[in-house]
């Protein structure tokens, strides 16, 4: 008897684990999963279940987690989107994308004359409404609101998507200026709260769907990315906590966590060049000491290099935003990219020396600030 107890308790326990990590998109693929849950269900059936009960039990096991599997999809005629971000990256190809399935789409750019917004009045339907938006201004977040509301009086906003997202510095977060890290939070936090909350109003009316995209350097400490892995920390708890209190008005919360994607300057080491000379400039005397030139330098160089190998399908994050948008079981996490099972399981499974570790290896491992070297250790003596 109380083999059967412990067995049966072992195998609820071990069903749910699965089933969550299933849902949380962190693991390869369904099929593995679910191949791997019922062989486990079959075995603890015969070892611990005082009957045959082990075939009928497997055969309800696979009906259920079929059913959990299918993924099925909402209409998409006479929805309304709302994307920030267009004028580049992500949010471009999205609003491209969505307008193609057939959404009505709000594409907000910083820039109505800059190329990504010359790109979508090119190519994408008339339903497409290209709008300038800056989310540091209230004014620009109010005049969107206002132009969105008569447009969707009668269906309501089925759709915000947070994409917009700012960083320019690549340093330590004793390098970084403080008003670095207040840009970031201006832009990534700040601007993302104001809009999400001027357009909740509509989304409730819908019971709509919030789809915000974060960084995992908002979920763990990316070396020389603080003031924008903090602000992405901000949005990402923030968006959490609207998943939970927006639940009884029918509004879906999802948080989209990319990898390493080639998009607008992401890559681009003219444009990093000229942010680390402005970072240099910026750096008082003292501080410049401490670390030496060297050090951001090589910090930079190594930045860079990271970012070449960087993901070029920016589609595997579009159709995170598109299922997000459209499933009607959308998860709370999306991990689009190369790599980032591995980075989240090392995040959650292992000792947190070892994650700082992987982490440098992966991403920037700085040398020795100047300060620190043997040859200029004296000078710290004598002082
Ligand atoms: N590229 C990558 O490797 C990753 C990007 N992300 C996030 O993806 C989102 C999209 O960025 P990407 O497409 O990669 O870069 P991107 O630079 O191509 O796009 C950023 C967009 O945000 C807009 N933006 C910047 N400041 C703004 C402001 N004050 N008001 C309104 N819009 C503003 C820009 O005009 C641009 O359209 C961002 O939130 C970023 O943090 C997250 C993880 C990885
Ligand atoms: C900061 C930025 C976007 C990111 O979030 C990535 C970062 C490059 C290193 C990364 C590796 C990952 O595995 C997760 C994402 C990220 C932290 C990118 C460099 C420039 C990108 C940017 O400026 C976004 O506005």
């Amino acid at each position: 008897m109380e083999r059967w107890v412990y067995g049966s308790l072992w195998a609820l326990f071990a069903g749910s684990l699965l089933l969550r990590l299933a849902r949380s998109q962190l693991l390869p693929t369904r099929a593995l999963l679910h191949l791997g849950l019922l062989a486990l269900l079959q075995h603890l059936c015969q070892a611990c279940l005082p009957l045959p009960l082990g075939a009928p039990l497997t055969a309800a096991g696979c009906l259920a987690l079929g059913r959990a599997a299918q993924r099925r999809r909402l209409p998409v005629a006479g929805k309304a989107v709302f994307i920030t971000g267009c004028d580049s990256g992500f949010g471009k190809q999205a609003a491209r994308h969505l307008d193609s399935m057939g959404f009505k789409v709000f594409a907000s750019v910083l820039d109505l004359e800059s190329a990504g917004a010359k790109e979508l009045r090119q190519s994408c339907s008339p339903s497409l409404t290209l709008l300038q938006m800056d989310l540091t201004k209230p004014d620009d977040i109010r005049k969107a609101q206002q132009l969105v509301q008569p447009q969707t009086a009668s269906t309501g906003l089925w759709g915000l998507v947070n994409n917009a997202g700012f960083d320019d510095t690549i340093a330590d977060a004793e390098l970084s200026p403080l008003c670095k890290f207040r840009t970031c939070m201006d832009v990534n936090f700040f601007g993302t709260l104001e809009l999400t909350k001027a357009l909740l109003p509509l989304l409730r009316s819908s019971r709509g769907r919030i789809v915000t995209v974060s960084s995992p350097a908002g979920d763990m400490p990316y070396p020389c990315l603080a003031a924008y892995g903090a602000s992405k920390a901000a949005l990402t708890l923030l968006m959490d906590t609207f998943r939970s209190e927006l639940e009884p008005w029918g509004v879906k919360v999802s948080v989209i966590l990319p990898g390493y994607f080639k998009t607008g300057t992401s890559c681009d080491p003219a444009y990093w060049h000229e942010k680390k000379e402005q970072l240099l400039a910026s750096l008082p005397t003292d501080l410049l000491q401490a670390y030496g030139e060297e050090y951001i330098h090589e910090i930079n160089k190594q930045f860079v290099k990271f970012m070449k190998i960087a993901n070029e399908d920016l589609s595997l994050v579009v159709n995170s935003i598109a299922d997000a948008l459209i499933s009607t079981t959308p998860a709370p996490r999306y991990y689009p990219g190369r790599g980032m099972r591995l980075i989240y399981f090392i995040h959650h499974y292992l000792p947190s020396v070892i994650r700082d570790l992987f982490l440098k290896a992966f991403f920037i491992n700085q040398k020795l600030p100047r300060a620190l070297q043997p040859k200029h250790q004296n000078g710290l003596k004598q002082e």
